[in-house]
This record gives C-alpha cells, sequence and structure tokens, in this order.
C-alpha cells in the first residue's frame, strides 16, 4: 500500500517545507485543494520540481469542465488530478482523455456520494485509475462520523481505491487490511510537532 500526504496548507512555501521533510517516507505528495486554491497550479510545478521521483497529486476535486482542468493540471506537472464522483459521466470521461494524452491518471473521490461502491465500480469502468473513499474535513467533525464504513465501502466496492478521512497511525493497518491501493493522510502529519517522525510512523505501521 502507497502513503498519500495531503499538503492542507496555504502558501507555496509552507508546502515546499512540509514535502522536504515528510518525503523520505511517503510515495504521493498531494497538493491539497485549500493549497491550489490560495496559490494556483504553480505549487503544483514547484512540488514536482523540487520531488521529480514522487507522485504528485493535484487535488481539484474538478466538478464541471473534466478535460480543461486536467489538461492545465498535467501541463503544470500533475501524475494524478482528482475529480468528484457526483460530477456527470461527461466530465470524469473529458478528464480520462487529458489523462490518457499525458500519459497519466485520474483519481474519483466519492466524498458526499451516497452508493460509493456503485459509483466506484461506474467511474472505473470510463477509465480512471482508482477511487478515493472520502470522508472529507466537515464530515470527520461530524457528530457520529465513523471511519469504518469507508472501509467497507471500499472492500465492497471491488475496484482499486484509496481511502481518506483522518487516518493516523493507529488506524492506517485496518486501512490496509481493507485492501486500499494508497492511505491519504494529511492533519495526522501536516498537524504533528514533527512531520518527518509523523510521516515515518505512518510508513513503519504499513506492514
Ligand atoms: O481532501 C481532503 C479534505 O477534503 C484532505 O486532504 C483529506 O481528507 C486528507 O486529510 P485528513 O487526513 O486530515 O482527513
Amino acid at each position: 500500500m502507497k502513503l498519500q500526504f495531503a499538503m492542507d496548507t496555504l502558501t507555496t512555501q509552507a508546502a515546499l517545507e512540509l514535502a522536504a521533510a515528510a518525503a523520505p517516507h511517503v510515495d504521493i505528495l498531494e497538493l491539497g485543494t485549500p493549497l491550489i486554491k490560495s496559490a494556483g497550479l504553480s505549487a503544483v510545478t514547484a512540488v514536482k520540481s523540487a520531488h521529480p521521483d514522487k507522485i504528485v497529486f493535484a487535488d481539484l476535486k474538478t466538478m464541471d469542465a473534466g478535460e480543461l482542468e486536467a489538461e492545465i493540471a498535467f501541463a503544470a506537472g500533475a501524475d494524478l488530478v482528482s475529480v468528484l464522483g457526483s460530477a456527470g459521466d461527461s466530465t470524469i470521461l473529458g478528464a480520462v482523455k487529458a489523462a490518457k494524452k499525458h500519459g497519466k491518471g485520474i483519481v474519483v473521490d466519492l466524498i458526499g456520494v451516497a452508493d460509493k461502491p456503485a459509483r466506484a465500480k461506474e467511474v472505473v469502468a470510463l477509465g480512471v485509475e482508482f477511487v478515493e473513499m472520502h470522508a472529507g474535513l466537515d464530515e470527520q467533525a461530524e457528530e457520529g462520523f465513523t471511519f469504518s464504513t469507508l472501509l467497507r465501502d471500499g472492500e465492497a466496492s471491488g475496484v482499486p481505491f484509496s481511502v481518506a478521512g483522518g487516518i493516523t497511525a493507529s488506524t492506517i493497518a485496518a486501512v490496509q487490511q481493507s485492501g486500499a491501493r494508497v492511505a491519504v493522510a494529511g492533519g495526522a502529519i501536516y498537524g504533528a510537532p514533527d512531520v518527518g517522525v509523523a510521516a515515518a510512523t505512518l510508513r513503519a505501521a504499513i506492514v
């Protein structure tokens, strides 16, 4: 299982500092949605230039104009770009077209989708690399939130999936046991007193 670090920060400089500390321990460096909205796609270029050996994920969460948005992110240096599962199939197909042109991949984020396993099957048939079983930051803060639903949905989907939703060093082993291809961790790394140690701890918890 790969480890993806979601850098939910606001400036390119902060992202470069986080990436430098965590890179030895992670496989995928994610430019979070707030970072791309704040700093622009030049942040993707900066992170990819500093870490050409890492997979760089641009978390665009695209909802429309799939081909155009994916195209500009791939041109900026992204290896993977996210599109929302609640977007129409034409949006997802457009993004897949841009990915094929660049020899890169689309990840469909199933945040907010009620029947995640069903939509996962549909979008993988459209040509996406994998889906993300995702409970966002707001959903995580809701009363009654249970992380285990994401793992059950991933297993039920029968397609390649990642998991994101407040993963910590104590829950990442369960993510691996669910068969996830990628574990996405944001706050557990960027919110830790020592980013490098936190990333290394998550890595060590993957058996
Ligand atoms: O995409 C996101 C929010 O929409 C986050 O990057 C994702 O949820 C991972 O962060 P965390 O581990 O803090 O939940």
